[in-house]
């Protein structure tokens, strides 16, 4: 942080870094897996802030958590168990905490410095883990997967930071063959999956092993996050051989309507059915790689 800029630099999005104006810094920390910092932002609300890398912001971590959430369990009649792989800020739960037919949702998150200061800086996510259902996991998403009596969950969510650090091995295809026996037949997982305008390479990795690993289908939805690099970032959705999935027509409808206006959670601010269909339209450049047969 210089002259009361953050830039958020990367080896992982060379030659160039987004900026945010730091008005105060609010935690500094460094746990055994990465270095941690929360700043209020002059434009964003708080910042958390993994290794110089932006995880959330306040103002636009709604499209993240929403979309992360809900193009996989609006794409499924009935989900009831859900595992949640990452995710600490408590985002994700607060989203999952939505569907009265989900009975058990566990997290497993690698850092606790994660959870709690999320809890101590950032309510509106950290609600997540005040849910009942929530079972929460400190510990290797990898080795807790490795565990996991097969065919357990209806729906797994990867809500990981980067493939540089902790969440490398998030991305091989050693662990999506852990995510698949986890899974029951035509269950579904959606992982953070990088951006179209940077890591094409990337995604065209992880597609390849998804298809490998994946027998029922296997799509790519995008959104927009304006405080991720390039402005937006990626979903893989994938589900197991069993009763088909198609991601594209949502079986479960919710949107702006839901109110829970009376609870920390609030009503939708991103998802809606539309924004699911229209998440799974790709650019040219991205659909020759990504539909590659
Ligand atoms: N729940 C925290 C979000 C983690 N996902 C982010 C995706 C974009 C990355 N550059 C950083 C992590």
């Amino acid at each position: 942080i210089s002259n009361g800029w953050f830039s958020e630099m990367s080896p992982m999005w060379p030659g160039e870094a987004h900026s945010l104006k730091v008005e105060k810094i609010l935690f500094q920390g460094k746990s055994d897996y990465q270095n941690v910092i929360v700043f209020q932002s002059a434009s964003y609300g708080k910042v958390l802030v993994l290794d110089g890398v932006i995880q959330v912001t306040e103002r636009d971590e709604c499209a993240y958590q929403e979309m992360i959430t809900h193009l996989p369990l609006c794409s499924i009649p009935n989900p009831k168990k859900v595992l949640v792989i990452g995710g600490g800020d408590g985002g994700v739960l607060r989203e999952v905490s939505r569907y009265s037919s989900v009975e058990q949702i566990d997290i497993c998150e690698i850092d606790k410095m994660v959870v709690d200061v999320s809890k101590e800086f950032f309510p509106k996510l950290a609600v997540g883990f005040e849910d009942p259902r929530v079972n929460l996991n400190i510990g290797d998403g990898v080795a807790f997967l490795k565990n996991a009596p097969e065919g357990t969950y209806d729906a797994v969510i990867v809500d990981s930071s980067d493939p540089v650090g902790p969440a490398q091995e998030l991305f091989e295809k050693p662990f999506f063959e852990s995510v698949a026996r986890a899974l029951r037949p035509g269950g579904v997982v959606c992982t953070q999956a990088e951006s179209i305008w940077l890591h094409m390479h990337i995604i065209k990795d992880i597609v390849s092993a998804c298809h490998q690993v994946f027998k029922g289908s296997v799509d790519y939805a995008w959104t927009t996050v304006p405080t991720y690099p390039s402005g937006v970032i990626g979903f893989m959705l994938c589900s197991t051989e069993g009763p088909a999935v198609e991601f594209q027509k949502p079986v479960h409808h919710i949107d702006e309507s839901t109110d829970e206006s009376n609870t920390l959670k609030g009503p939708l601010k991103y998802y809606n059915p539309g924004i699911h269909s229209a998440s799974f339209c790709l650019p040219s450049f991205a659909k020759r790689v990504i539909d590659a047969k």
